[in-house]
């Protein structure tokens, strides 16, 4: 199956010898024989955005391996780099996100004491917020800027390796050869997703990719930050992008900034809404 663009202004991408960025730039000439205006099935997008949990990447890496990795070493991890800017800052995040869901009645979160109480008090504080946090799969970015520091040391110590489905790198390859730009866009922060790509169990595939963005865009569920992808990308409408995302909600609100939107199927996905109206694909060879 390739893509059906239904508007009149999907046609093939370029009228020329030459690939346009998301910008409309001339990115690289077309070889004698090969265009990126048909795939066979249909024409193709001028720019992908993939989620990664549910999408390039199974949920159970996520939930068993990443998620678990981060609760066990979150204490270690202050411990270790307490007096940082970097943890000083990933702090104040955590204190602003507390604060706030103390007077949500949040479950699970606990006031974490000031810094008169003593390392160890404001640390056990932190872990305790951390983990519930972790366990409910909270898409904060005061949650998701930390686990990428945590995760960090985790990929420099070789105790993490990202995972992508067979389908992704080869589909990441071929895009990148006719000129369609890739981005990626997860609730995992921007060093996270680097580092997941960049150590893969296919190796790096950050050479495929052109840019990041997380949730310090807006969440992934809202519309807004589609809207604000679109304008970075400087696409001339934002139907020249296409998503890729797991998630119902996030389709929803994709589809309504008018992004060309689908819908992955994986192995342990959460099902969709029997009526839903979306395109769904369960490999990237499908695009
Ligand atoms: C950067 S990968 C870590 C994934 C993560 O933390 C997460 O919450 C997954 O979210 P996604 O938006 O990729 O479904
Ligand atoms: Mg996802």
């Amino acid at each position: 199956m390739g893509l059906d663009w239904s508007t009149p202004n999907h046609g093939p991408i370029q009228k020329f010898k030459g690939v346009l960025g998301c910008n409309g730039n001339v990115k690289m000439v077309v070889k004698a024989g090969m265009d990126n205006s048909d795939n066979g099935t249909g024409p193709l997008p001028r720019c992908i955005v993939l989620d990664i949990e549910g999408t390039t990447t199974p949920i159970t890496f996520v939930a068993d391996v990443l998620f678990p990795y981060a609760r066990d070493n979150v204490g270690r991890h202050f411990s270790a780099t307490y007096k940082t800017a970097e943890t000083q800052n990933d702090i104040k995040l955590l204190r602003a996100q507390v604060e706030d869901d103390l007077k949500q009645g949040v479950d699970g979160a606990v006031p974490i004491p000031t810094d008169d109480a003593g390392k160890e008090e404001v640390i056990a504080a932190l872990v305790a917020n951390v983990e519930a946090m972790i366990k409910a799969d909270r898409k904060i970015t005061a949650l998701k800027q930390l686990q990428g520091h945590i995760w960090r040391t985790g990929f420099e110590n070789n105790e993490l390796e990202g995972v992508v489905y067979d389908d992704v790198p080869e589909a990441l390859e071929k895009w990148h050869a006719l000129g369609i730009k890739v981005y990626i866009y997860s609730s995992g922060s921007r060093l996270a997703q680097r580092l997941i790509f960049g150590k893969t169990n296919y190796g790096d595939l950050r050479k495929y990719l052109s840019g990041f963005f997380d949730t310090t865009v807006g969440n992934k569920k809202e519309t807004h930050s589609y809207i604000e992808i679109a304008e970075s990308l400087g696409v001339d409408k934002p139907s020249d992008i296409l998503f890729l995302t797991d998630v119902f909600q996030e389709a929803v609100a994709a589809k309504a900034a008018g992004l060309e939107v689908m819908i992955s199927i994986r192995p342990g996905n959460v099902p969709l809404p029997d009526d839903h109206s979306f395109k769904t694909i369960t490999s990237f060879t499908e695009i």
